[in-house]
């Protein structure tokens, strides 16, 4: 039969088919999950995919919340059967009792490993584990605190800059870039012991653009690779004639994200060769470093120096991990701390109360990193901001067999049986509701959707606290939890604290007449306007005018 059709007719025919297979297997064969309640889809070919991942999906997700229990079946691209979780018990289960059952998605490691190459965001398994057990000591405590000079220090630039700016009057600023070249410049010398940006012009580092940019551009691959084999399809022939056919691929977005990756691994590069030379040439040439030694990349090479073969990572790990740590700590830090300062701006009496707080505190100069951690207002604020709007709304896992999940509560099935666990066929996608779980009513109470940084100067509800969230961070998903969970969120912590006790010392920030709404998409970000790019401008303006 093929004998009679070009190639582009088989390819035509053998796509219909696959689509119609998978509408037959999804909408017409039973499944273990046809008992799981959830909406109608909206459409029989992309299901509620748009709606669920969409950048104005959060009415969507509160929908869910109103109308379903905290498992919700959701039917995506041809009819596919997702799970949306925030039963407690059932985010125990696939994030840390049998998290090697619901490993990352193929997508989110495929598309990793063509991006940033090997690194703790493409590897699964006893490979990622042996990693985490290279990488966990760096991100201790004790690192941490010896970074909180440097953090200082590059936040004094980010203040003196923006004092320049408003010193004859209160002055709206687009903050999103500042937070955002801010949070590069604090990794670039705590993570990786370099220097990208001075901060005390207009003008970014090009990597900050591009960062910036690797996410937007990039989200067409994305879903092009839940289906094509791009794992495989990386390893036909030589990196040359790869690279040759990616090249002549017509798709100027895909030249776009080729463009970015080249420049994150070349800059790596040379930050690793120096490094590496710096570590050769002995203590004295590491002490003078941007990071003295002290940043992660730092550390982290000298114990891989000490590692044994079996555990050392190579060059190519190495790289992995640094335009990884790059892209995982900018965009969601930036979004966190752009966040909190539109809220205070948004709240001025709790941005007063903070201040009088970090006034105190102060007294004029730094704050030692444990006092700074210790204020309880500020810390009030910061959970609470990540309580009500976690930068990652979600987080996706894929069934690597048949499990059996079970449930803190029961829950009503589409038969009006009560089901006390689901039969999770494999390759099932299993979404992990990180907002849901922080705003769930049932937990939080009825001012679960309210930000109110009061709660946490009490003892919290016993229905939070005795639901065993499985989150690292103070019962919230929002920096999720078990193998996988963020092993930034103490760096972010403190980068967090450092900004915000430095700018609110100095500067009032009030709200423009410009309206900034926020997208969810998969890292929440501010913008103007429904689909504006994003930008957050806020009036800012001098506490004590000289
Ligand atoms: C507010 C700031 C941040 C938030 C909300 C956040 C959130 C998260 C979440 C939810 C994950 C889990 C991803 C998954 O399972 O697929 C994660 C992983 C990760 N984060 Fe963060 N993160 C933040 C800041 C940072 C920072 C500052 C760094 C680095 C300095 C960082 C590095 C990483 C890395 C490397 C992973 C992968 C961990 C692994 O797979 O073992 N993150 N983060």
């Amino acid at each position: 039969m093929f004998g009679l059709l070009s190639v582009s007719q088989a390819a035509v025919l053998a796509l219909v088919l696959w689509a119609f297979w998978r509408l037959v297997r999804f909408y017409v064969l039973p499944s273990t999950l046809d008992n799981v309640p959830g909406p109608e889809p909206s459409s029989i070919i992309w299901g509620d995919i748009t709606k669920l991942f969409g950048s104005h999906s959060r009415a969507f997700h509160m929908d869910l919340w109103r109308r379903f229990p905290p498992v919700v079946k959701i039917k995506t691209f041809l009819g596919q059967r997702m799970l949306y979780v925030y039963d407690p018990k059932a985010m125990h289960h696939i994030i840390v009792k049998d998290q090697y059952l619901y490993e990352e998605t193929p997508t989110f490691l495929n598309f990793n490993r063509l991006v940033f190459g090997p690194s703790l965001l493409s590897s699964l398994g006893e490979e990622h584990r042996q990693q985490r057990k290279l990488l966990n000591p760096v991100f201790h405590i004790n690192h941490m605190r010896h970074m909180s000079t440097t953090f200082y220090r590059i936040t004094h630039r980010l203040r003196n800059t923006l004092r320049r700016k408003v010193s004859d009057g209160p002055k709206e600023i687009e903050m999103l870039d500042w937070i955002t070249r801010t949070a590069l410049e604090l990794l670039a010398q705590g993570g990786l012991g370099t220097s990208f940006d001075t901060l005390d012009d207009d003008n970014p580092h090009p990597l900050v653009r591009d960062l910036k940019a690797l996410v937007p551009s990039s989200r067409p691959f994305f879903i092009l690779a839940r289906f094509l084999p791009i794992e495989r399809l990386a390893r036909v022939g030589s990196a040359k004639l790869r690279r040759w056919v990616v090249d002549h691929i017509p798709s100027r977005r895909l030249h776009r994200v080729v463009a970015i990756v080249d420049h994150l691994e070349n800059v790596n590069k040379g930050v690793l060769a120096r490094k590496k030379a710096a570590l050769a040439a002995g203590d004295e040439a590491v002490m003078e470093q941007v990071g003295e030694g002290k940043d992660i990349m730092s550390v982290l090479l000298k114990a891989n120096m000490k590692a044994s073969e079996h555990d050392k990572m190579s060059d190519e790990e190495l790289l992995g991990h640094m335009s990884s740590l790059m892209f995982a700590a900018m965009e969601t830090t930036s979004g966190a701390l752009a966040r909190i300062l539109h809220l205070l701006a948004q709240h001025p009496e709790v941005q007063e109360k903070l201040r009088q707080e970090i006034i105190e505190a102060r007294r004029g100069g730094d704050v030692d990193y444990d006092e700074l951690v210790a204020l309880p207002y500020l810390e009030a604020v910061c959970r609470e901001s990540m309580r009500v709007h976690s930068p990652a709304g979600m987080m996706s896992r894929m069934t690597r067999e048949d499990v059996v999940l079970p449930l803190s509560s029961p829950i009503k099935g589409n038969d009006g049986t009560m089901m006390n666990e689901i039969a999770v066929p494999k390759d099932t996608v299993v979404t992990i509701g990180i907002l849901a779980s922080n705003c769930n009513q049932d937990l939080w109470g009825p001012d679960a959707l309210e930000w109110k940084p009061e709660r946490w100067l009490k003892p919290l509800p016993e229905t939070v606290t005795e639901a065993h969230i499985p989150g690292v961070y103070s019962n919230l998903m929002t920096f999720l939890g078990g193998g996988r969970a963020c092993i930034g969120f103490k760096f972010s912590q403190m980068e967090m604290k450092i900004v915000l006790s430095v700018l609110l010392e100095t500067f009032r920030f009030k709200l423009s007449d410009k309206e900034v709404t926020w997208n969810l998409g998969g890292l929440q970000a501010p913008a103007v306007g429904k689909d504006g790019r994003a930008e957050m401008p806020l009036v800012v303006e001098l506490v004590s005018p000289q």
